[in-house]
Parts: structure tokens; sequence; C-alpha cells
């Protein structure tokens, strides 16, 4: 019945489809949409892992684009019944300049947006981040917050500014008249840190465990707590989301939602090392070694010499201001 051609009626596009979520995403869609017709993938980079997905019972179509190019997202849009938008520049390193973090982040979020718009696509499920709440620059912390606690969300930092105004496009566009007449339905999810297969900065840490010895330095005190959330369960909400919204379009529409499971919450730290004590690293404990203020002039001393070198080459360690601040307040939901 699933398999039949009947049933097999809609479009989906995932924006960012190779990316870590992304992946993930799409794997799961091709998994649990038995009303899947056509999977369009969206990206500036394309997997090769997409070839093995095009011999299954759905059409899966890979699209190499730029969501900053309206033309480009227009045309990945058209015809399509829901775009789950999770493409973005995650980064809280220095890598990219703010111009270009604003660029793909908000100026992409309106491309998709003014595309649904154009092409008369309905329902759109946007990847936020718990980051567009917090920590703010005060390190206020957050404890087994929801949706509803007040909490002072100030950011500078570009990532969690671009993420927060992106969020806002998304939210507003709710109720917009598309193409055709009918209302857009939007859906915004703020996940908490991501894990899991293919998490890049697991394996960065791990890395350098393997060349400090099989050894992590603690750096953050042990009772900072952080959410962290599965990314199969992340996709798992985005699909659920996305099946919904239509049935249930005025209670979700406009909305936005946290997306967490029940990953332990523990520091940054500790909750890596569920996954690299296994892998054979330690976590030695060094917090009368390195004191707050230690690392906090290391981090600064980081971000000098990013802007310093910047003009010869791109230097951009995991430790500078911000991410010490992040990792450092405790931020739970
Ligand atoms: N990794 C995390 O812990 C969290 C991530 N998020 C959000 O989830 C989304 C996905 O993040 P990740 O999978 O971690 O990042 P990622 O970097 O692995 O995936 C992002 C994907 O977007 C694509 N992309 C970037 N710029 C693009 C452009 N101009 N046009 C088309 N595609 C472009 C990249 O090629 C990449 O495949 C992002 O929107 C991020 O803000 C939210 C909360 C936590
Ligand atoms: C002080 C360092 C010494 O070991 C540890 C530095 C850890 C940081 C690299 C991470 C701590 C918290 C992370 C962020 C958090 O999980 C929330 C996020 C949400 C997003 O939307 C994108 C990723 C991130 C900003 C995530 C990035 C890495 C940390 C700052």
């Amino acid at each position: 019945m699933a398999d039949s051609a009947e049933t097999r009626k809609l479009v989906y596009l995932v924006t960012g489809g190779c990316g870590f979520l992304g992946e993930h995403v799409v794997r799961m869609l091709l998994q649990r949409e038995p009303r899947l017709y056509e999977l369009r993938v969206f990206d500036l980079h394309l997997g090769p892992w997409l070839e093995e997905l095009k011999t299954g019972p759905v059409q899966v179509t890979a699209i190499q684009g730029d969501v900053t190019q309206a033309h480009e997202v227009a045309a990945a849009v058209a015809g399509a019944h829901v775009v789950i938008h999770t493409a973005g520049l995650v980064d809280v390193f220095g890598r990219a300049s703010p111009e270009t973090i604003y660029e793909v982040n908000v100026q992409g979020t309106k491309n998709v947006i003014e595309a649904c718009v154009q092409t008369g696509t309905r329902f759109l499920v946007y990847t936020s981040s718990m980051e567009v709440v917090g920590p703010n620059i005060k390190g206020h912390p957050f404890y087994r917050g929801n949706e509803d606690t007040p909490y002072e969300a100030i950011h500078r930092h570009p990532y969690p500014c671009s993420k927060a105004q992106a969020e806002r496009l998304v939210l507003e566009a709710n109720g917009r008249k598309v193409h055709g007449g009918l209302s857009l339905v939007t859906c915004a999810l703020r996940p908490t840190g991501i894990y899991g297969e293919g998490h890049q900065i697991m394996r960065d840490f791990y890395h350098q465990g393997l060349r400090l010895g099989g050894r992590l330095f603690r750096a953050i005190p042990a009772s900072v707590e952080h959410s962290r959330v599965y990314v199969g369960n992340v996709a798992w909400m985005h699909v659920l989301v996305a099946q919904e919204l239509e049935q249930r379009a005025a209670l979700m529409g406009g909305q936005v939602y946290f997306c967490y499971d029940e990953s332990p919450y523990k520091s940054y730290e500790d909750f890596n090392m569920e996954f690299l004590g296994p892998c054979g690293l330690r976590l030695v404990d060094t917090r009368l070694l390195v004191p707050y203020w230690l690392l906090m002039l290391l981090a600064t001393l980081n971000a000098l010499l990013q802007w310093l070198l910047r003009p010869l080459l791109l230097y951009a360690p995991l430790l500078n201001p911000y991410t010490l601040a992040v990792a450092n307040t405790t931020f739970t939901v």
C-alpha cells in the first residue's frame, strides 16, 4: 500500500541536505514518510552518498545550489509541498566573516520564504537553534527552561544574531498568502547542541586528544550543565513537524519549539567523554591548574592571533571568548 504510486504524492525539499543534520533528515524522510514521491536535496556541496539513495522507490533529486541566490532557491522550491530549511553557516570559530554568516543565514532564509510565496509552497520548517535564546553575553544560566521561560536573549556574535533574525522572519511569514491564494504555514525548531554520527566537533576533540597522548584537559567545571540532543532525534522531530503542519496549521503555525531529547545533562566536555572515553581518551582534571581567568586570557589571545594572522592564514581554534562563554554557562531545556 505504502509503496503504490497513488500514495506517493509529496515532494519535499531539504536545504542543506548534505550537512551533518541535513543528511539525517534526508535519510529519515526516506525511511519514515511513505507518501514521499520526490525528495530534493539542495546543498552548496553535494555528498557522493546521495547516489546510493537514487535506486529506491522515491525520486531523489540532488540540486547543487546556493541559498543566497534567490533564483536557484526558487527553481528548487517550485512544485515542492514542504521545505525543510536546514542550510546554514554554523560558525562560532571566526572562520567566515560576519557578512557571509548573515548572507547565508538571513538572506538565504529570506530567499527560501520568498520562493515559497512565489511558487505556492505552503509548508516551511526551519532549523533554528537554542543559540537564539542563549546563553547570553551576561552568562545567565538557563536551567531546565522551556519556550515560555523568561530569559534576556542578548547576543553580539554573528551566528546567534543571524539565527535569531532568520527565525523571526520565518515566524512572521506564517499566514502570508502564497501563489494560488492559500496561506503559508511555518514552524521553527531550536535544537540544543547536536551530537551523533558525522559530528565534526566531536571528531576534532578526538584528534586533539590523540595529539595530546590520549588525554583531554578539563577546562569547564563539571557543574556547568548543557542540553545535548541526538541528531537522529532532531531529524525525526523535523519529519514529525513537517508531517503535522497541514493538519495542525492553526496550532503549530508560527510556533517555535525547542528540540531536545533525554540525553543526560552534563558539562560539554563530560558529555563528549561518554563517547571519547570508550575510544580510549581520558579527561584530565586541571581545574586547579587552569583557572577561568587563564582560560579567558588564552581565549582572548586566540582571538587576537586570529585577527593578526587573518591576512596570512586562517587561525580558528575551538577556544575563543565566545565558545568559552557558551561552554561555561549552564543551558538546559
Ligand atoms: N550543529 C549543531 O549543534 C546545531 C545546528 N543547528 C542548525 O542546524 C542546521 C544544520 O547544521 P549542521 O548540520 O550542524 O551544519 P552543517 O554545516 O553540517 O550543515 C549545513 C549545510 O548547509 C550547507 N550550506 C551552507 N551554506 C550554504 C549555502 N549558501 N547554500 C546552500 N547550502 C549551504 C552546507 O554545505 C552544509 O551541508 C543549521 O541551520 C544550524 O544553524 C542548530 C542547533 C545546533
Ligand atoms: C572551552 C573549550 C575547551 O575544551 C570547549 C569549547 C567547546 C565549544 C567548542 C562548544 C561548547 C558549546 C558548543 C555550542 C553549543 O552546543 C550550541 C551550539 C548551537 C548551534 O546552533 C551551533 C553549534 C553551537 C554554537 C555549539 C558550538 C560548539 C560549542 C561552542
